[in-house]
């Protein structure tokens, strides 16, 4: 196997030997989140049940947490899933919706932030409020330039020591010391619902196949949408079409095309 040096080697590495990739996310994103994986090359399985979510967790290579609909009973599973991947060193990524909007949400996401996220991936609304900084974010979607939230990203990964991966027009990824942003995507991607939350599993699905590389497993999945957006936005004819060649572009990718358009920049 090619050392995973690369997004693309990365890439490759994933589709050789998919990883089997946990992933507590939100009714709306449960369908269009597990043909994102299975597309790019991974194995999806969305397991909640506070019942199992621990025991699975023991089983998967890596987790992922979206409190998007969130419920106590989904809480407690997810708490429990981050928990035993945190006991056996697997990674996990914590994508906190809308997590201003609510007690429940504040209460849940500070309660799950205390677990230890390896990665944080949210959009600018969301990282600029859990910074601490003044967001306009209201519900799901952003309301504040992914620029505003650079500074905030920095802070909250060096808080918290974790990757922070902030998305918008222009991505942006930082472990507090050391940061990038990544070009590309479209327009049409925040009009297709879940597909930030479809970039947080992906996001796990890398970290599962470069554990010892976080970084560069955040950044080879956000270069991953971004090139794969591109793609599917020259023949869509609006979010519909959109949504369905994105899919095709994603599972059409390959790692070679990868590292030659992926504009990924230090920041
Ligand atoms: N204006 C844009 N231009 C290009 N790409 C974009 C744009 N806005 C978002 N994206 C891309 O869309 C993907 C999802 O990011 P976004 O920030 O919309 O997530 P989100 O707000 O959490 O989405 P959701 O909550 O609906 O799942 C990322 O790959 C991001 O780069
Ligand atoms: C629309 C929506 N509502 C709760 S989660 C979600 C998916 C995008 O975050
Ligand atoms: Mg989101």
């Amino acid at each position: 196997m090619q050392s995973k040096t690369t997004s693309g080697a990365m890439l490759e590495a994933m589709r050789e030997k998919p990883p089997l990739v946990h992933c507590i996310t939100n009714y709306v994103a449960m369908n269009i989140a597990a043909n994102v994986l299975l597309a790019s090359g991974a194995s999806p399985a969305m397991v909640h049940a506070a019942e199992e979510a621990g025991e699975f967790a023991g089983i998967a290579s890596a987790l992922t947490v979206n409190i998007g609909t969130l419920s106590t009973q989904w809480l407690d599973g997810m708490q429990a899933a981050a928990k035993a991947a945190t006991s056996a060193g697997k990674p996990w990524v914590l994508d906190p919706v809308a997590h201003y909007a609510t007690g429940f949400r504040r209460q849940a996401v500070a309660d799950l932030l205390a677990l230890r996220p390896t990665i944080i991936r949210g959009n600018a609304s969301e990282i600029i409020a859990l910074a601490g900084g003044e967001s306009r974010g209201q519900g799901v979607d952003s309301r504040d330039p992914v620029e505003q939230a650079e500074e905030s990203a920095r802070r909250l990964a060096e808080r918290q020591q974790a990757i922070v991966a902030v998305t918008g027009a222009v991505d942006f990824v930082t472990d507090g010391a050391r940061s990038v942003r990544i070009k590309g995507g479209s327009v049409l991607m925040p009009q297709v619902t879940a597909l930030g939350c479809s970039l947080t599993c992906l996001v796990g699905a890398f970290a599962a196949t470069v554990p010892e590389d976080l970084f560069g497993a955040t950044v080879a999945a956000l270069a991953t949408f971004a090139v794969a957006g591109e793609d599917a936005a020259l023949g869509a004819a609006g979010p519909g079409s959109f949504a369905w060649r994105f899919l095709d572009a994603l599972a059409a990718l390959d790692g070679e095309a990868l590292d030659a358009r992926a504009r990924v920049s230090i920041a």
